[in-house]
């Protein structure tokens, strides 16, 4: 599956060689970890569906975003093997999405996630079977993050250790009013092992992830908005005629991003990935083999021929 979704992003970007390719090659090891690093997805596969529970649910719309909903309500919506399981599986169907531009991450229940669920965590407490969880864990948000489509984390409620890394492997995080993102890792004697400290410091640079993960802070909006962890905060509405959801405030919000034609659109998440992730010289060659699918495509076409003003 993972293949098929890299042959298409492949000839998406018109079969050619260069940096993207090399990238997408890195990809196809299942992005971080594979084989050569002693690891087994099979076997962590299947250690993982021992602990069920929940679900992880995938809505595509054809405004062109989806929804992904992170569900075990009666957990605080706390990640089962299973649901890590299925996120692997909503991740890859989200690769295969052709018409696909943005994605919104949320929580059931008004409430975003609070990390691994204890009683798998505390049924496999040995390193190597952490580390594995780790490791597949941290494969399936690098894909996440490297989605062609621009991702929101749409922050209710607690995002509390794994569900705090969860919203760093999206391009934004928005917060409700009241919510908090908290990296709690070492009030549990613990370090991020998804990627979240990784991703952390590139987001809010490595003072503030160190102030972060150092006092295990409660990040609240104003303090996630002051330091670049947020991007922006949402207000609740009282449930009314006219009344907008926070999961409709999010979309909309995104839409600004997410206007225009699909290709033009997981074009720009590619060259923006890239230069995040790749040595200068290697991240220009790829904005040139990205744009040579954009040039000349139905959508620039069609905007030459409207002769347009940028006022
Ligand atoms: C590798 C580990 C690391 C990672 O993956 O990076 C982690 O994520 S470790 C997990 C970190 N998260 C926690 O430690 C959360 C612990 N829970 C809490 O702090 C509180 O439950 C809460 C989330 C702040 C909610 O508090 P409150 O509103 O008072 O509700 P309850 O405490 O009654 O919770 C309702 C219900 O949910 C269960 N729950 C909550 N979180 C988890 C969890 N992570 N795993 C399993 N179960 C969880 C909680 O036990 C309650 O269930 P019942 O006791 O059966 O009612």
């Amino acid at each position: 599956m993972v293949l098929c979704a890299l042959r298409r992003q492949l000839l998406m970007s018109g079969g050619r060689c260069g940096t993207w390719t090399r990238l997408l090659q890195r990809q196809s090891s299942g992005c971080v970890y594979s084989g050569t690093d002693g690891f087994n997805h099979q076997e962590i596969r299947e250690k993982l569906l021992a602990f069920p529970g929940g679900s992880i649910d995938l809505l595509k719309q054809d405004s062109g975003i989806a929804v992904l909903t992170i569900n075990n309500p009666s957990r605080m919506n706390a990640f089962s093997g299973s649901m890590m399981v299925d996120l692997e599986e909503r991740v890859t169907q989200l690769e295969n999405w052709t018409d696909g531009k943005g994605l919104v991450v949320q929580g059931a229940a008004e409430t975003f996630c609070s990390g691994s669920d204890l009683n798998a965590v505390r049924a496999i407490s040995n390193p190597q079977d952490g580390m594995k969880m780790c490791m597949f864990m941290q494969n399936t948000l690098t894909r996440l993050l490297r989605l062609p489509l621009i991702s929101v984390a749409l922050v209710e409620g607690r995002a509390l250790g794994g569900g705090a890394e969860l919203t760093t492997a999206c391009d934004f995080r928005l917060m409700a009013s009241g919510s908090v993102i908290q990296f709690v890792h070492k009030h549990m004697g613990l370090v991020p092992g998804w990627g979240g400290a990784a991703r952390l410091v590139c987001i809010v640079g490595s003072q503030n992830a160190l102030k972060l993960l150092g006092g295990a802070v409660k990040v609240d909006p104003e303090l996630g908005l002051h330091i670049g962890l947020s991007d922006g905060v949402l207000e609740a509405q009282q449930e009314a005629e006219g009344a907008v959801t926070l999961l409709q405030q999010a979309e909309n919000w995104l839409s600004r991003y997410t206007k225009g034609a699909a290709p033009v659109i997981q074009a720009v998440k590619k060259v923006v990935l890239s230069g995040r992730e790749l040595p200068l010289s290697d991240a220009l060659r790829t904005e040139k083999d990205v744009f040579g699918t954009v040039w000349g495509g139905p959508a620039n076409l069609q905007a030459l021929a409207s002769k347009p003003k940028h006022k």
